[in-house]
């Protein structure tokens, strides 16, 4: 399941975000790719620095404060995250992300959109899978977040510039399956909560989805 998931960053904090890239040293990204990613990736990443530190941790503050990221992704620990740039010309082909990283499994992964997609042309993040594939390209502040057993491209940008803060998750719940029930359950007891307060059915699926946690939880 993907998830969109708009405004995960307020204009004030976008504002502050992309001024602070702006300022920002980038090298290749292939120097972080391994030896077949390197055949594909083709873009840039803000070098370490504290202020790139800063931003980033913002950006994670504001995803941990989110209520759907929560319920979507069950974060255990948000494992890395990086400010990428590209500019006409680059792309990041097919791919599959790395299963660990820093001693960590992947379960997910995100991009929160920094520009605005009028002033860019391409840079659409493509998820392929065995029902085709589909073309994303959400508005700045926006969240796209997806299991990372995805295949997904970054579609070669052909005017302006696309900044977003990429990053992985790993999840309380390793499969996606189960993490896709736990979030449709957790939504139909919010919404009878909302419809009839704390029903007798709403009782039974507060059961269902904490004994369903329960038995999933890493
Ligand atoms: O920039 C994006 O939307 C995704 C980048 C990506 O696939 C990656 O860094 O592994
Ligand atoms: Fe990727």
């Amino acid at each position: 399941m993907l998830l969109q998931i708009a405004d995960c960053l307020e204009a004030s904090d976008l504002e502050a975000v992309v001024e602070t890239a702006a300022r920002a040293d980038f090298t290749s990204g292939e120097n972080t790719a391994g030896r077949v990613a390197r055949t594909v990736k083709h873009n840039l990443q803000a070098e370490d620095s504290a202020e790139i530190r800063g931003l980033l941790e913002l950006v994670e503050r504001r995803l941990r404060a989110n209520p759907l990221v929560q319920s979507v992704a069950r974060p255990m620990a948000f494992v890395k995250l990086l400010l990428s740039r590209y500019e006409p010309g680059m792309a990041y082909g097919s791919h599959v992300d790395n299963a660990l990283m820093k001693g960590q499994r992947t379960d997910l992964s995100f991009t929160l959109l920094l520009s605005d997609p009028a002033s860019y042309e391409g840079g659409e993040l493509v998820m392929e899978d065995s029902s085709g594939e589909r073309a994303w390209k959400p508005a700045a502040g926006s969240l796209l977040l997806y299991p990372s057993t995805t295949l997904h491209r970054v579609e070669e940008v052909t005017r302006g510039e696309r900044l977003a803060v990429v990053g992985w998750i790993q999840s309380r719940v390793r499969s996606a399956e189960q993490r896709e029930l736990l979030f449709d359950l957790e939504r139909a007891m919010s919404s009878e909560y909302d419809a009839r307060g704390k029903t007798n059915q709403y009782d039974r699926l507060s059961k269902c989805f904490n004994n369903l946690l329960r038995r999933w939880l890493d």
